[in-house]
């Protein structure tokens, strides 16, 4: 029998200019839909009386962003999910990826990071379930980052230090009501990366989650994914010269990979959020 299903467009790709004049604003999403409910018939029976060509999806992210503007991601997503439900379709999932653009000047802009902000937002009858985060936030310090105490066995040979550089891309989900400030929440993972004292990247991921947890009252979890960007110290004394700390050699791979979630006392089950919700 048919299981679970679902079918929409994914990735479309959005750049919405808004013009004041010769000053301009500049968006670029990629807008992802997922429609799931009494599907059966188009699988079962080739019937597609139910089926909104994911082509008519596509031109509806167009033209609502045109209709309507884009707002926040959420609540571009929201808007485009409640209007998907309809009929045969019970649950409309959206998911919006935004990266940013900085202005160079009345018209000109530079992509000058990475960082993608992601909103993604699950309609069913009137409730709706947010998700929100940020993926590829590229954040590095030069002290206040130690690592030892680590069991030692026939393999080890990681020297232990209280002194490295410490590197990481975070991927951050945080399940809220609709409310939490994307903001807040970003700045709270940030100050936290920047001050925490950091004895392991477990620590600090779990500091970063607690922190982000105080700081908007409306998010009951947040899952973070940091990958340990390696830092060695280079060997310079070949060439009769001490490294201090100084020169790096910055490994791609293999990298650590830390995972966790905080979750707040009481939070509620995740509903539908946890399907499309991967801690990467
Ligand atoms: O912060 C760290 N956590 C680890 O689990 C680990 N393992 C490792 O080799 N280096 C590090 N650093």
């Amino acid at each position: 029998m048919l299981g679970v299903n679902q079918y929409g467009k994914a990735e479309t790709h959005l750049v919405r200019v808004v013009r004041d004049g010769d000053v301009h604003e500049l968006r670029d999403l990629l807008v992802s839909v997922a429609l799931s409910g009494n599907l059966d018939d188009v699988h079962l029976r080739g019937d597609n009386s139910a089926v909104l060509a994911t082509d008519t999806q596509k031109n509806t992210v167009y033209a609502f962003a045109k209709e309507h503007g884009v707002g926040t991601p959420e609540e571009f997503a929201l808007l485009l999910a409640r209007h998907f439900l309809d009929g045969a379709i019970t649950r409309a999932r959206v998911q919006v990826v935004e990266v940013g653009w900085a202005r160079l000047g009345d018209h000109a802009f530079v992509q000058s990071s990475r960082e993608q902000r992601v909103a993604t937002v699950i309609a069913s009858g009137a409730d709706a379930w947010f998700v929100s985060g940020v993926s590829e936030l590229v954040l590095l310090k030069t002290t206040d980052s130690e690592f030892h105490g680590f069991p030692r066995d026939r393999y080890t040979t990681l020297t232990e230090t209280t002194d490295r550089v410490l590197a990481t891309a975070v991927s951050a989900r945080w399940r809220h009501d609709g409310s939490a400030s994307f903001e807040d929440a970003r700045g709270a993972l940030l100050d936290t990366f920047a001050a925490h004292h950091s004895l392991s990247l477990q620590q600090t991921l779990y500091a970063m989650g607690s922190a982000l947890l105080s700081a908007c009252g409306s998010v009951h979890e947040v899952r973070l994914s940091m990958p340990n960007k390696h830092h060695f110290v280079v060997d310079l004394s070949p060439f009769g010269l001490e490294n201090p700390n100084e020169v790096f050699h910055a490994d791609d791979r293999p990298y650590g990979l830390i995972e966790g979630a905080v979750v707040r006392d009481g939070a509620p089950d995740p509903g539908p959020v946890w399907d499309p919700y991967p801690l990467v």
